[in-house]
């Protein structure tokens, strides 16, 4: 039962009046409501507690309070409230600014396989670690950092057109600093606070949280927007045994007193009931996600399956395994290393740190604080002072030392090759046989710590389980299992999760991964395949993986095939082409092209044909300006004439370097409406897409085929994302996915995607939409006259020997 109804009214501790308009999101101990404001009838967000017994929200609305004022990706809180619910107790509301949907729903619903593109990723990365350099700033550590924790913001007045993702769920956000800027001691141990999938292995290990640990969060988000999954992932979604995953305890031990409604609730009869066994597998479970993590710190690269590791994130990774408890991340310079996920960001990344520089630095872990006994503990093991990798663990990882020097000053590709080999001859490279067996004893080390500190501290443990509630769930069937009590992933849930990995794995078979599985295979190969198939889950992956490759290797082929087919019939009919023109002995310049064009022009389609009358613009003399002006007239003719503030805001956007991709989202619905009840159907994927795209590889001249839906879903996902304002995606990305079709079956899915564009959207955002469509056609016809050019040249080329011949036969003739 959801704690509030349609057109419940509530009321602040300040008088301000809501109305409950329906629910948008779900975490573990709150719900959230779009309300409207009766009165002005603005739209808010409440949110409320779903039990009275974890109170998290009064506190949380204090620190938003503070940060509001001095962060400008925070959320604005309005007022906090109590709503007398039936029994002795109450729970609190607040009431916040309306955002749109979380990372977690976006990746999920709107990126093909749930993975961004490398500039999308530094884009969304970038916002969200600005936000937490905002929180850091104020003197806060979030603690709960994970995808569904970051909600897609509109710009402001000034920067209509930016999505920022801000930062919410300050449940478990803790003060480090003092507000007269003094550091607070780290505590020699500290209970988990988080979610597993996210936390750092510091949190993993019992140490208390700091800035750093924030960051590993953020990593650990920017690695699955990249790669789609994490390695330890499977450990989540796969419950051992196929049991069900015992949620129920997690919430049980998070209660922080024993019920005051005088009645054990659904969470204390979950506790009572199976606590024992749910909590040893839920450590048994944190367990294996702390070893890969582990791993992962060791070798990076094992962070991605399904690419190749940025070298921006092997980076990332070293650098904060040094920083210590106490040290200020350099946010500047991680930005740099973003930038270097884009094309273009390499040459402003900037020098390193000083974090990374050969000696550690002054403050690392050590000082006025009391971290010295903290960061004394391990330092290898935490990688604050010295970097966790050593320069042999470094190298192994890929990073050439933490300054740059590399083992036996060999350049760091030339020892990957070495070690490569050993590993190839079964042998561990010298360093690294070392180094593995000073991390075994060390992990066994620490495993017995744990259990110990584990012991001593179960039952007063306040830890939150980031994997079943991380997207906030709109899911009824989840929502109704926690409050039902059972508070228990269903088995159906794990039968869900474990049959979406296996779609996921059998999606990656698709031509566009091809290259992507190559190189994972390869990389696989290269990064120490050993330690990977030492990980029992792994073996198992594998195989899977071996046999979904077996399974789709007869239909990928086919398609590997098809998508070649175009491209050799293009060949051939070029070639006849010439053999025909050369037997004519007609000429082969423009006039040939005409005549070529106008041959074809039966099968033309629209956009050919509006390139066709561009070309006879220009031999009328009206150049690139005439076809300007034609496609303004199409313009005028087909959309309405655009209403100045939507006019006003796309040139705004446009005034702040925002493309007209970017400006296309500033006119997307509602944001509340993305994944909520009322979110639209998705009109253009699936089959539904199917005959519209028949029809258009009709209008295209060429026969639809069930292969190339697969090629167009993509496409379509991923206009949907856009339509839906998920992420800023350059219109040339989106056309990226037209490649490997042939050019006529693009053109024609190209036409019926503008005019798709721009007929189902409100007429208001038509001026954005239109600008988005040309940039479309724009990028479609830079394409076309890079190729059009190409082929002249090759043309030209081959008409270069014949004036030789001429005159070779000329002189023939004169010796003669
Ligand atoms: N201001 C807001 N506007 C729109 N949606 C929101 C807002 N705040 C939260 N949400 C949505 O509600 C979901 C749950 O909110 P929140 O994470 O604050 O709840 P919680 O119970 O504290 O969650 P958790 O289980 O992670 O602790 C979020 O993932 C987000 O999708």
């Amino acid at each position: 039962m959801p704690v509030l109804m349609q057109g419940e009214k509530l009321e602040g501790q300040e008088g301000g009046r809501w109305e409950v308009v329906k629910k948008i999101g779900e975490g573990q101990f709150s719900e959230v409501y779009l309300v409207l404001e009766l009165g002005s009838q603005d739209e808010r967000a409440l949110k409320i507690e779903k039990t009275s017994r974890v109170r998290t929200v009064k506190a949380e609305y204090k620190i938003l309070q503070r940060l509001q004022d001095k962060c400008r990706q925070s959320v604005r809180v309005y007022e906090c409230g109590e709503y007398p619910c039936p029994g002795p107790t109450s729970r609190f509301f607040m009431v916040m600014d309306l955002l749109g949907c979380n990372l977690a729903h976006v990746r999920r619903t709107a990126l093909p396989e749930g993975q961004a593109d490398p500039q999308t990723a530094l884009v969304v990365g970038s916002s969200m670690l600005r936000a937490l350099e905002e929180v850091h700033a104020q003197g806060f550590i979030h603690r709960d950092v994970k995808p569904a924790n970051f909600c897609a913001k509109r710009g402001t007045e000034g920067t209509p057109s930016k999505v920022t993702w801000t930062l919410v769920d300050f449940g478990l956000a803790k003060q480090y600093m003092t507000d007269q800027g003094v550091l607070l001691d780290a505590r020699p141990e500290a209970s988990f606070r988080g979610s597993s999938t996210y936390a750092s292995v510091n949190c993993h290990e019992g140490q208390d949280q700091s800035r750093r640990d924030d960051l590993w969060g953020w990593l650990y988000c920017l690695v699955e927007l990249l790669d789609g999954t994490l390695p330890w992932r499977a450990e989540r979604d796969a419950p051992p045994g196929g049991g069900t995953w015992a949620g129920g305890e997690v919430a049980a031990q998070l209660l922080p007193s024993p019920p005051q409604d005088g009645q054990p609730g659904p969470l204390q009869g979950q506790q009572q009931a199976g606590a024992g066994t749910g909590a040893l597998r839920r450590d048994e479970e944190k367990e294996q996600i702390r070893q890969s993590k582990l791993q992962c710190l060791q070798q990076p690269q094992l962070l991605f399956s399904t690419m190749p590791c940025p070298q921006a994130v092997v980076e990332i990774s070293a650098y904060l395994q040094r920083l210590g408890f106490a040290d200020k991340p350099d946010y500047q310079w991680l930005r740099g290393r973003l930038l270097k996920l884009g094309d273009e960001g390499e040459a402003q990344a900037g020098p390193p740190p000083p974090q990374l520089a050969a000696e550690p630095a002054t403050t690392n872990g050590v000082g006025r604080h009391g971290e010295e006994a903290v960061a004394r503990q391990a330092p290898a093991e935490r990688g604050s002072a010295q970097p966790q990798l050593g320069p042999e663990g470094a190298a192994a990882a890929g990073v050439s030392g933490a300054d740059g020097a590399s083992r036996d000053g060999q350049p760091p590709v030339q020892q990957q090759k070495q070690e490569e080999q050993q590993q190839q001859e079964g042998v561990d490279a010298p360093g690294l046989s070392k180094q593995r067996s000073r991390d075994r004893d060390r992990d066994r080390d620490r495993s017995k710590s744990r259990s110990r500190a584990r012991s001593r501290s179960r039952g007063g443990d306040r830890e939150r389980d980031g994997r079943g509630w991380e997207d906030g769930s709109r899911d009824g069937d989840r929502g109704r299992a926690q409050r039902g009590g059972t508070r228990e992933l269903s088995s159906s849930r794990g039968r869900r999760s474990r049959s979406r990995g296996r779609r996921s794995r059998s999606r990656s078979r698709e031509p566009r991964r091809r290259s992507r599985s190559r190189s994972r295979s390869r990389s696989r190969q290269r990064d120490g395949g050993r330690e990977r198939r030492e990980r029992p889950r792994d073996r198992e992956r594998e195989r899977d993986g071996a046999r979904a490759s077996r399974r789709s290797r007869s239909p990928e082929r086919s398609r590997e095939r098809d998508l070649e087919r175009p491209a050799r019939n293009r060949r051939q009919r070029f070639g006849r082409q010439r053999s025909q023109e050369q037997r004519g002995g007609g000429a082969r310049s423009s006039e040939g092209v005409q005549r070529r064009g106008g041959t074809r022009s039966r099968s033309r389609t629209p956009l050919q044909q509006r390139a066709d009358r561009g070309g006879r613009d220009r031999d009328r003399g009206g150049g690139a300006g005439g076809r300007q002006q034609r496609r303004r007239e199409e313009r005028a003719s087909d959309v309405p004439a655009a209403s100045p503030d939507a006019a006003a805001a796309t040139g705004a956007a446009r005034d702040h370097g925002a493309t007209p991709a970017a400006a296309f989202l500033e006119h997307l619905p509602a944001p509340h409406g993305i994944g909520g009840a009322a979110e639209p159907a998705l009109p253009l994927s699936g089959d539904a897409a199917a005959e519209p795209l028949a029809a258009a590889g009709r209008a295209g001249g060429t026969a639809y085929s069930a292969d190339r839906h697969a090629q167009y879903r993509d496409l379509l996902e991923y206009v949907f994302a856009l339509r839906h304002g998920a992420l800023s995606v350059p219109a040339a990305a989106a056309c990226r996915q037209l490649r490997g079709l042939e050019p006529s079956e693009a053109a024609g899915v190209l036409c019926w995607l503008l005019d798709e564009l721009a007929t189902a959207t409100d007429p208001q955002h038509l001026p954005a939409v239109s600008a988005f469509c040309e940039e479309l056609s724009a990028f479609a016809a830079g394409t076309a006259k890079r190729c059009l050019e190409r082929a002249q040249q090759r043309g030209q080329q081959q008409q270069q020997p014949e004036p030789q011949q001429e005159e070779r036969r000329q002189q023939e003739e004169g010796g003669r």
